[in-house]
C-alpha cells in the first residue's frame, strides 16, 4: 500500500495545496484484498479538525466506524469508475505511514477530490489529489473535534493517490482500524457467490407458448366472458328481485302481521334455522314474483271481483271459497302456488299495496289480483266457462275501518258473502291460530275468568291481567307498537274504534292497525261483533247486495250452502259439480278447549247485545248453537 501523498501527482486545476507537517509514523494497518491486489489509499483525517470525510468514486464507500466521520462514495463524473483489476496492479510494497490529509484534492470532473472544512482545514493549507481521469473524490468536512477518518479509496489511480501530500498526525497513527469490506470482496458476499446455485430452469419454447395463447385463449375468453355475464345477471336481478321482494313482502307483513312469527317459531322448530331461512326466502320471493308479474300483466288483467266473501275471520271463508271455485265460472285471487290463504286473500283494501288501495288508481291496481284473459280463454276451451266472475276472500275486510267504503268505490255492484260462526268460538280459533304460529299472546279464553279476557279484566289480579293492561297504550297510539297487545278497557276500546271510524276512507291505515287488530283481544273481540260491523257495510252497499252464511250449515250442509251462494252471486248452478273437501285452515287446537267460564262471561259481556242485533237484523230468533258453543267447535 503506498501512501497517496507519495505517489499521486499535482492535481490539473488543484488549487493551492500546501503540505502539512509530517505526522508521526504510524503502522499501517495489513489489509488484504480478496484478490490479492492493492490499489488502496489510505485516507486519514487529523482529530483536531478533519471531522467527516466523504470519498466518492466509482467504488462507492464505507463509513470509517471509529471516525465518526462520514464516507461516501458516488460516481465521480464521467470518468468515476473504479477499476480492480489485479493484473493491472503493481506489486504492493510496504505500507508506509497513512498521509495526513487536510485539504480538499480536487480533480475537476474526472479527478479524485478530498476537500476538508471545518476550523482547522480553514487554518490549514488545502491538498488536493489530482485524478487520472478515472479516479473519484474524497471530501472531508468539518465533523467533530476528535474525530479521524481513515477511509479505503479503492480504484484510484495512483496518481490522484501520489497527490496527496502525506500528513499523519501522531493521534491517529495510534488508533485501530476497523477491517472493511468492499461489497464485491465482502466475505457474506463471497460466500453466497460460491453456494450451490439450482439449476437454471430450461427456455420455454416459443412455439408451446404460441400454441397455449392461441388455442386456448378462444375458449377461455369465452368462457371468462360467460362467467362474468352470469355474475352480472345474478347481480341484476338480486338488485331487481330482492329490493321489491323486501317492500313487497313489508307489505304483506303489514297485512298479515303474523306471518313472520312462522319463522321464527313453529318453522324454526320444524326445519331448524336455516331451513325456516329457507322457506323464508322462498314464500318472499314467491310472493314478489307473483305480485312483480300480476303487476307487469296489468294490461291482460280486466277483471274486478263480482263478489266477495268478506268476512269473518275463522268462520269457514277458506272452505266457503274453495267450494265456489270447483265452478267453472269462478276464479278467485290468481294467488301464490303453494299458498292456501294467499290463493284467496288479497288484503287489498286493507294496505297491502299501501295507500294507493284508496286512491285513483285503486281499480287499476286491484285488477292485478285477478286473472288475466288468457286464463277466461282456457278456462272456456278446457271447462266450458261462460264467462268469468272473480272474487275476493278477505275474512278482515269485514273487520277493517273503511274497507266497506273502499270496495264500495271501486265495485259499488258487487255482491258480499258473510259467514258468521259462533263468536267466542271465532275468536277462540283466532287464538289458536295464533299461538301455533308462535305469535305470544297475552290472554286466552282458555283462561279462568279474570286471567286475561275474562268477566271483569279490569279488577282481575294476577301478572296477566297486568300485562294486558300495560300493553294496550291508549288509542291510535297503541297501534303503532308492533308488540302483541291484549285488553282494553272499554273506554279505550271506544276511543281506538272512534278515532278509526273518524279516519278519511281514503286516508292510509294507521301503521299498526294489523296488528293491533290480529294480537289484541279487544279487536278481535270487536271483530267478532257482527252486527256492528255488518252495519258499516249495510252503509256503502244495498241490502240486496249482501248475504249472511251460517258456518254451521256450512259445516253440516256445505252444497246447499254453496248452490245458494252461486244463486245469489248469479253463477250458473246447473253448471256446479259440488265435491266434499275437506276444512280448510283448520286448526290445530292440541287438546286446547275455551274455559267454560271464561267463555260464558266473555260471550255474556261482549257478544249478548252484538248477537241480538244480528238476528234482529237477520230477521231470526236466533241462531242454533249459539247459545252455547257448536259442537264441533273446541
Ligand atoms: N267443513 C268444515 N267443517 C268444520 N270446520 C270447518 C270447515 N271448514 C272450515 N272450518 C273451520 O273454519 C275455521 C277456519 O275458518 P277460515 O277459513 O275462515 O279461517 S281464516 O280466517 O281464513 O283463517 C277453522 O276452524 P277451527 O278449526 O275451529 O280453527 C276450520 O276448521
Amino acid at each position: 500500500m503506498e501512501s497517496a501523498a507519495a505517489n499521486g501527482p499535482q492535481p490539473p486545476g488543484g488549487g493551492a495545496a500546501a503540505p502539512t507537517p509530517a505526522p508521526a509514523p504510524r503502522p499501517a494497518p495489513k489489509l488484504a484484498r480478496a484478490d490479492g491486489g492493492a490499489p488502496f489509499v489510505l485516507l486519514h483525517v487529523a482529530a483536531d479538525g478533519g471531522g467527516s470525510s466523504s470519498a466518492s468514486g466509482g467504488c462507492g464507500g464505507g463509513r470509517s466506524g471509529a471516525s465518526s466521520a462520514r464516507t461516501s462514495g458516488s460516481g465521480g463524473g464521467e470518468g468515476g469508475q473504479c477499476q480492480h483489476h489485479p493484473a493491472e496492479r503493481p506489486e504492493a510494497p510496504p505500507p508506509p505511514p497513512p498521509p495526513r490529509l487536510h485539504g480538499a484534492a480536487a480533480a475537476g470532473d474526472a479527478g479524485a477530490r478530498i476537500e476538508e472544512f471545518g476550523t482547522a482545514a480553514a487554518a490549514a493549507p488545502r491538498t488536493e489529489i489530482g485524478g487520472g481521469g478515472d479516479g473519484g473524490s474524497v471530501a472531508s468536512s468539518d465533523g467533530g473535534a476528535d474525530g479521524g477518518v481513515d477511509a479505503f479509496v479503492s480504484g484510484a489511480p495512483r496518481a490522484a493517490a501520489a497527490a496527496a501530500k502525506p500528513a499523519p498526525r501522531a493521534a491517529f497513527a495510534a488508533a485501530p482500524l476497523p477491517r472493511l469490506h468492499l461489497s464485491h470482496e465482502h466475505p457474506a458476499v463471497l460466500a453466497a457467490e460460491s453456494r450451490p446455485r439450482p439449476p437454471a430452469p430450461p427456455p420455454r419454447r416459443p412455439l408451446r407458448t404460441l400454441a397455449r395463447v392461441y388455442l386456448l385463449s378462444p375458449l377461455l375468453l369465452p368462457l371468462a366472458a360467460a362467467l362474468w355475464l352470469a355474475a352480472l345477471a345474478a347481480g341484476l336481478a338480486a338488485a331487481l328481485l330482492v329490493a321489491p321482494s323486501l317492500a313487497l313482502a313489508r307489505r304483506l307483513y303489514w297485512a298479515c302481521p303474523f306471518i313472520p312469527y312462522i319463522w321464527r317459531g313453529p318453522a324454526r322448530a320444524r326445519f331448524g334455522r336455516a331451513g325456516a331461512l329457507l322457506l323464508r326466502l322462498q314464500f318472499e320471493g314467491a310472493h314478489c314474483a307473483t305480485v312483480v308479474g300480476r303487476l307487469l300483466s296489468l294490461p291482460l288483467r280486466p277483471y274486478l271481483p263480482a263478489f266477495y266473501i268478506a268476512g269473518f275471520p275463522k268462520c269457514g271463508t277458506t272452505s266457503l271459497a274453495a267450494y265456489l271455485r270447483l265452478h267453472p265460472d269462478l276464479a278467485g285471487i290468481a294467488g301464490m302456488p303453494g299458498h292456501e290463504a294467499l290463493g284467496k286473500e288479497s288484503h287489498f283494501f286493507g294496505g297491502i299495496l299501501g295507500p294507493a288501495a284508496a286512491g285513483a288508481r285503486a281499480a287499476a291496481l286491484y285488477r292485478s289480483f285477478f286473472p288475466t284473459v288468457l286464463t277466461a280463454w282456457w278456462r272456456a276451451a278446457a271447462r266450458g266457462a261462460a264467462s268469468l266472475a272473480c272474487f275476493d276472500a278477505t275474512p278482515t275486510f269485514a273487520c277493517m275501518p273503511h274497507v266497506a267504503a273502499r270496495a264500495a268505490a271501486v265495485t259499488p255492484n258487487a255482491k258480499v258473502v258473510f259467514v258468521v260462526r259462533e263468536p267466542t268460538a271465532a275468536v277462540f280459533s283466532a287464538e289458536t291460530m295464533l299461538r301455533g304460529m308462535g305469535v305470544p299472546l297475552p290472554w286466552s279464553l282458555a283462561a279462568p275468568p279474570g286471567g286475561g279476557a275474562g268477566d271483569d279484566p279490569e279488577a282481575a289480579a294476577g301478572p296477566q291481567a297486568a300485562l294486558l293492561r300495560a300493553s294496550w297504550g291508549a288509542g291510535l297510539r297503541g297501534l303503532g307498537e308492533r308488540r302483541c297487545g291484549g285488553w282494553a278497557g272499554d273506554a279505550e276500546h271506544d276511543a281506538l274504534w272512534a278515532a278509526l271510524a273518524s279516519l278519511p276512507p281514503d286516508a292510509p291505515l294507521p301503521p299498526g292497525l294489523p296488528a293491533a287488530f290480529y294480537f289484541r283481544a279487544g279487536s278481535y273481540l270487536r271483530g267478532a261483533q257482527y252486527a256492528d260491523r255488518l252495519a258499516e257495510w249495510a252503509a256503502h252497499f244495498p241490502p240486496e247486495n249482501l248475504m249472511v252464511v251460517d258456518f254451521r250449515r256450512l259445516v253440516e250442509a256445505p252444497e246447499s250452502v254453496v248452490r245458494e251462494v252461486l244463486a245469489f252471486v248469479g253463477a250458473d248452478g246447473e253448471r256446479y259439480r259440488f265435491r266434499r273437501l275437506p276444512p280448510g285452515m283448520a286448526t290445530n287446537y292440541a287438546g286446547a278447549k275455551m274455559h267454560p267460564a271464561t267463555r260464558a262471561a266473555v260471550a255474556r259481556r261482549w257478544f249478548a247485545a252484538s248477537n241480538t242485533s244480528l238476528f234482529r237484523m237477520l230477521g231470526v230468533e236466533g241462531l242454533p248453537g249459539w247459545g252455547a258453543p257448536f259442537e264441533g267447535d273446541a
